[in-house]
């Protein structure tokens, strides 16, 4: 060592911070036994709190002792990130020559490893304040769209209710038959969605349309919720309340709903099922009670309006589309759904709409009819007392599914979404092998299904393919998404009922032995491939349809009739007893 070797000078250099980030230990050791070559190495303190605080600011720090050799090899000392410096200099020699004897060199291991456990620290606690920061960001910007959100809201409310102030005057003037007229409330506060009920603007505003320019044609309609003939005004979207500490149930959520309309519905969609003759008759018969009876606009599909047109000049009123894009706007042009045919032909009249449904008149006109409680017989009868109001009707959830390829980066890639009444279903196709569904709830691993399949249902398809698989029957109106797995090769697979909220996601395993097949309310069958996986979770538009008593009436009435639920001889009463 060189006399100027021995002129050191040491920067002692204390730093306190809560979070700090050692990213390495600058400790020379090029040639060991020269301190020449060591510029600085730091001697950290930990300080943790004994009794965890009630904050979440109260962590651990550490203080670093830097030591920085500055003598012939004079390199400037890092400074720790957020560090709270100060230094101490020591001149002297002999304190040069006290810390020197400290084993430095001998210690190179220890310090590695204390290195590397201070970079996990460090590692930690940057993903820590990193998850933090975007946390913060997020709430801003959820914050952002609420307040964009609830200001067109606002805006919309009131162009709303100066419309139907005018519409009122206008229905007023125009009404020639006051018999149909619904029963209109002269409350102006009834008129007003955000204070009782949901109108018919909030369930069908079309997104793509301008907010501020009201659908001029559409009549409007408020749903309410009420329960055994009382008739409550309020609607509640939290089924729970937490008043002062207390936690309590607030609304129950399976209260039949009821539309009442507040103008009268003018536009008819008539879905027909294809091919059947006494179909098409019934639909021609209805078509002209509509117009001449009722002075009804009416829509029916191209095919239906070309066979109509082959039998007479007389149906040149109706109207028909030409291309997907004005199906795609149906919504803000129809006031009521009627649908000839069976179960089948409402799933038909579902994936018409890709967002808002206008409410579905379903007649029966098939062999089951599970959601087509109205008689074709007495058609007139039931459509006088629809078009008048108020209706019950059962709010089927639909569900919404993505296929997510395995070459997208993020499930938002893909834009094709497909909506389903009934159910989708994953299943093993042609393929002679077992499926192998990797099943993710919430990002949570549900389970891997091994088997043929599996079914992801809506509580109304519950009583379709989900039943034929072993899954529970659920009434339509309870908010729910059944896991129903088909054919699985296990003792001990149950099928699930999870709430509505979650987000299901069936992932295809990379190494699986063969692609699945998935199908949507029984049609549009897409090829999975490994590494695909299939999306799905609540879709926010539901498909009214109306019942002839109520939900649960219709409800019970169809497993009874269409299935004959638990039917069974009664018992003789002659036999043995117990005394
Ligand atoms: N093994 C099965 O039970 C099985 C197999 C395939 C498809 N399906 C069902 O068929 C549906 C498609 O119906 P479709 O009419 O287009 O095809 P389809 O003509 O093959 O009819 C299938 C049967 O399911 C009945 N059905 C449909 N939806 C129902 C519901 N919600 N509740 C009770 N029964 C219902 C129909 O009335 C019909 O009898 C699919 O969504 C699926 O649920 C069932
Ligand atoms: N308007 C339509 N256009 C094309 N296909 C339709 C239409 N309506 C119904 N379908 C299809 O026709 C098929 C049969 O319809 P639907 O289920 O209504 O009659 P069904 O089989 O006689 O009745 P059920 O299912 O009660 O026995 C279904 O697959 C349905 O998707």
């Amino acid at each position: 060592m060189t006399s100027e070797d021995e002129r050191f000078n040491f920067n002692l250099s204390l730093s306190l911070s809560r979070f700090f980030f050692v990213s390495s230990l600058s400790h020379g050791s090029e040639q060991a036994g020269s301190l020449g070559n060591c510029d600085s190495f730091f001697l950290l303190i930990f300080f943790f709190p004994i009794d965890c605080g009630h904050s979440v600011n109260l962590r651990f720090s550490i203080v670093v002792l830097e030591f920085e050799f500055s003598g012939n090899v004079s390199k400037p000392c890092s400074q720790s990130e957020n560090a709270i410096a100060g230094s101490v200099s020591l001149s002297s020699d002999k304190a040069v020559h006290e810390l020197l004897q400290s084993p430095v060199q001998s210690s190179d291991d220890h310090l590695m490893e204390f290195s590397e456990a201070l970079r996990t620290v460090a590692k930690a606690l940057r993903q820590a304040a990193e998850g933090k920061a975007s946390a913060k960001a997020e709430a801003a910007e959820w914050r952002r769209k609420y307040e964009l959100e609830r200001e067109r809201n606002l805006r919309l409310e009131h162009k709303e209710q100066l419309f139907l102030e005018n519409q009122k005057d206008l229905d007023d003037v125009r009404t020639d038959n006051p018999a149909n007229q619904p029963a209109l409330s002269n409350e102006k506060s009834e008129r007003c969605c955000a204070k009782n009920g949901i109108c018919s603007h909030e369930v069908l505003k079309d997104g793509r349309s301008d907010p501020d320019s009201p659908t001029v044609r559409k009549a409007s309609f408020k749903l309410s919720w009420c329960c055994k003939g009382e008739q409550s005004d309020q609607y509640k979207h939290d089924v729970v309340s937490f008043e002062k500490g207390n936690i309590t149930t607030a609304e129950r959520s399976s209260k039949q709903i009821s539309l009442k309309w507040e103008s009268c519905p003018k536009t008819v969609l008539i879905l027909t099922k294809p091919n059947s003759v006494s179909v098409r008759n019934l639909c021609t018969e209805m078509i002209r009670w509509l117009r001449e009876q009722k002075k009804l606009d009416i829509y029916v599909e191209p095919r239906v309006r070309g066979e109509l047109l082959t039998g007479s000049s007389y149906f040149n009123f109706v109207e028909s589309w030409k291309d997907d894009e004005e199906i795609s706007s149906l919504h803000t042009k129809v006031d009521i759904v009627i649908t000839l045919g069976g179960d089948g032909t409402v799933l038909w009249a579902a994936s018409m709409f890709k967002g808002p449904v206008p409410p579905i008149v379903p007649f029966s006109l098939g062999s089951l009819g599970f959601m087509t409680p109205f008689y074709s017989e007495n058609y007139k009868e039931c459509l006088e007392s629809v078009l008048k109001g108020p209706i019950s009707i059962t709010l089927r959830h639909r569900l919404i599914c993505h296929v997510v390829r395995a070459a997208a980066k993020s499930d938002q890639e893909t834009k094709d979404q497909i909506l389903v009444l009934n159910e989708v279903t994953i299943d093993r196709g042609i393929s002679s092998f077992l499926t192998n569904l990797e099943c993710y709830c919430d990002n949570s691993f549900v389970t891997s299904v091994q088997g043929d399949g599996l079914i992801l249902s809506t509580t109304s398809g519950s009583t379709a393919y989900s039943l034929a698989a072993g899954g529970s029957m659920v009434h339509p109106q309870v908010p729910g998404i059944l896991f129903t797995p088909i054919c699985p090769h296990s003792l001990s697979f149950r099928p699930l009922i999870l709430p509505e909220y979650v987000t299901l996601r069936v992932q295809i395993p990379s190494n699986t032995r063969s692609p699945a097949w998935a199908s949507f309310d029984g049609k549009d069958r897409k090829k999975l491939e490994p590494g695909d996986a299939l999306v799905c979770s609540m879709a926010p538009w539901p498909v009214p349809t109306a019942c002839l008593v109520d939900s649960t009436n219709d409800f019970l009435r169809s497993i009874h009739e269409g299935l004959h639920w638990n039917l069974r001889k009664v018992q003789s009463f002659d036999g043995p007893r117990d005394t």
